[in-house]
């Protein structure tokens, strides 16, 4: 925990609604006279220093024990971000520490200051140069923060080295997105899938992460605070063993997801023996996909202004205006620079998107340019194979949305409609776009169907399309549109079919 012996813990200021925690950090900030005109003697220097360095020894990162990985929290609270600027547009730059940021403060912390640094590519040693390292240093000890994030993947050893200078924990974009998803998974499948990814991208962190460890390794005789803890002769062999463990346990759990996929497969291609189409919810993290999807199905689905609320895909049944019944799935959100170990470990979830017969691919329309979260999110499409799904694009959030920025998409996108899923706005028109979309059944028939078959009638309505029905002395008579199965069925009540 910090030394900041304020009134309020960061644990209770999270849990206050945005405008207010804004509100709190200010208040506190002024507190700890953080809210500085830039005066700076050695006195303070040294006090704030003598602070972090208790922060430091506060943070003890190493393993105690195998099951730790699986479990582990980055009990991030605050922090300052850091991000490299290859390439682009300063506004690209800012967009994407923005997102950080949120990322952030969705994995529960507390975002203090945030700066970006312009170079070729970043530092092999310690990701922004050994100078910037420096200034960050002093960054942390200004605003009190306890860890350092990075807008990238990093490699253990420029985590490592940025550890040595800025004292302070080093977590990269990857460590970030995959604490915000094991603190999100629900399902058994989801839990296993996110565990298997945190360990892949712990198994060659392990000795960045015992600190005093990497220290003692690596900086020879620099005598650092670490220096005590109980790891130093059997260090290596016990590092060695804990690999081992965590790759046995990883092992057994490919073999546990692998189990669980072929359960949901069976669903699936049960639901598809069935002929019900189905329709994939997906989109760029936060874009309001489960919110569309409560607001065509009105399922209970979990709506949070967080990044990756969802991680468990959700299944409805849905039915068009026009009564013909479909599933449809809420899937996880995207982001850009998806961890590969997520990709990997979610594929088997993101192949239902390849499966269904539409994608409905939402995107927000409130966001200053939502042509990169699309390209982002078809990038993830063509990975999973998902590239060849009829898709709708849904404009969402149109009630806060730039109308310049919604012309433009709608221009842009061939196949796009724009809603809002908390107005309702456009939400028939979307629903009627459905309906023309899903591939059609493809027989009309025009049966008979005795009252003793009501079950028959009952799978009419749930998979064909119903042109008409009337019941009548001798039974139901219908006027159907079905997939060639159940025609076959209605085949001794048939009065006509035509192709
Ligand atoms: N203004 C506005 N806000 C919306 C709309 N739809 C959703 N939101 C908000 O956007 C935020 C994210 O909504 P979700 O439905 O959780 O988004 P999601 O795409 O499922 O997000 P993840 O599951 O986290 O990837 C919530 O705060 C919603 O209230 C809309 O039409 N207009
Ligand atoms: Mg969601």
């Amino acid at each position: 925990m910090t030394s900041n012996a304020s009134s309020s813990s960061p644990h209770d200021r999270q849990r206050l609604p945005e405008h207010l925690r804004a509100e709190a950090l200010m208040e506190e900030d002024a507190a700890l006279g953080l809210d500085t005109d830039g005066d700076w003697d050695g006195d303070q220097l040294d006090r704030s220093d003598r602070a972090s360095l208790r922060r430091v020894a506060g943070l003890s990162t190493e393993l105690e024990d195998v099951t730790e990985v699986e479990y582990r929290q980055l009990r991030l609270e605050r922090v300052v971000l850091v991000g490299v600027w290859t390439s682009g547009t300063v506004d690209d730059a800012e967009q994407s520490l923005a997102e950080l940021a949120a990322l952030a403060e969705t994995a529960g912390a507390l975002v203090l200051d945030g700066v970006i640094q312009r170079r070729d590519k970043p530092d092999p040693a310690t990701y922004i140069g050994s100078g910037k390292a420096q200034e960050l240093r002093d960054i942390v000890v200004e605003t009190g923060a306890d860890t350092v994030v990075c807008d990238g993947e990093l490699s253990p050893g420029q985590l490592i080295h940025l550890e040595d200078v800025v004292k302070v924990k080093v977590v990269d974009r990857t460590a970030l997105i995959l604490d915000i998803f094991a603190q999100h998974a629900k399902s058994r499948e989801g839990k296993a899938q996110v565990s298997l990814a945190q360990m892949q991208y712990m198994l060659p962190r392990l000795r960045g992460w015992g600190q005093s460890l990497s220290r003692q390794m690596g900086g020879g005789g620099s005598g650092s605070s670490g220096g005590g803890m109980a790891t130093r002769g059997p260090g290596e062999t016990k590092i060695e063993t804990d690999r081992r463990r965590i790759r046995e346990k990883m092992a057994k759990m490919r073999r546990e997801i692998a189990e669980m996929k072929t359960s949901r497969d069976l669903k699936r291609q049960e639901r598809k023996r069935h002929k019900v189409p189905s329709v994939a919810i997906a989109g760029y993290t936060n874009a309001g996909k489960s919110s569309l999807l409560n607001r065509l199905t009105g399922a209970g689905v979990l709506v949070e202004n967080a990044l990756f609320a969802t991680l468990d895909p959700t299944v409805r049944r849905a039915e068009t205006p026009s009564g013909r019944v479909y599933t449809l799935a809420d899937t996880v959100g995207f982001v850009r620079h998806l961890p590969h170990h997520l990709v990997e470990a979610f594929r088997s979830t993101m192949e239902e998107v390849g499966e269904a017969d539409l994608i409905l691919h939402v995107v927000d329309g409130s966001h200053p340019v939502p042509e990169e979260q699309l390209a982002a999110v078809r990038e993830v499409f063509r990975d999973v194979g998902a590239h060849d799904v009829p898709e709708i694009v849904v404009v969402n959030k149109a009630d806060a949305a730039d109308p310049l920025v919604l012309q433009r998409l709608l221009r842009e996108e061939k196949h796009a409609i724009a809603v809002s899923a908390r107005s309702g706005l456009g939400i028939d028109k979307l629903l009627a776009l459905i309906d023309d979309t899903l591939p059609r059944p493809d027989v009309e028939v025009e049966a008979l169907v005795p009252y003793t078959h009501g079950a028959l009638v009952s799978r009419v309505h749930a998979s064909g399309e119903v042109l008409s029905e009337e019941h009548t002395g001798e039974g139901t008579l219908l006027r159907v549109r079905v997939h060639e199965e159940l025609a076959a069925e209605l085949a001794p009540f048939t009065l006509a079919a035509r192709h």
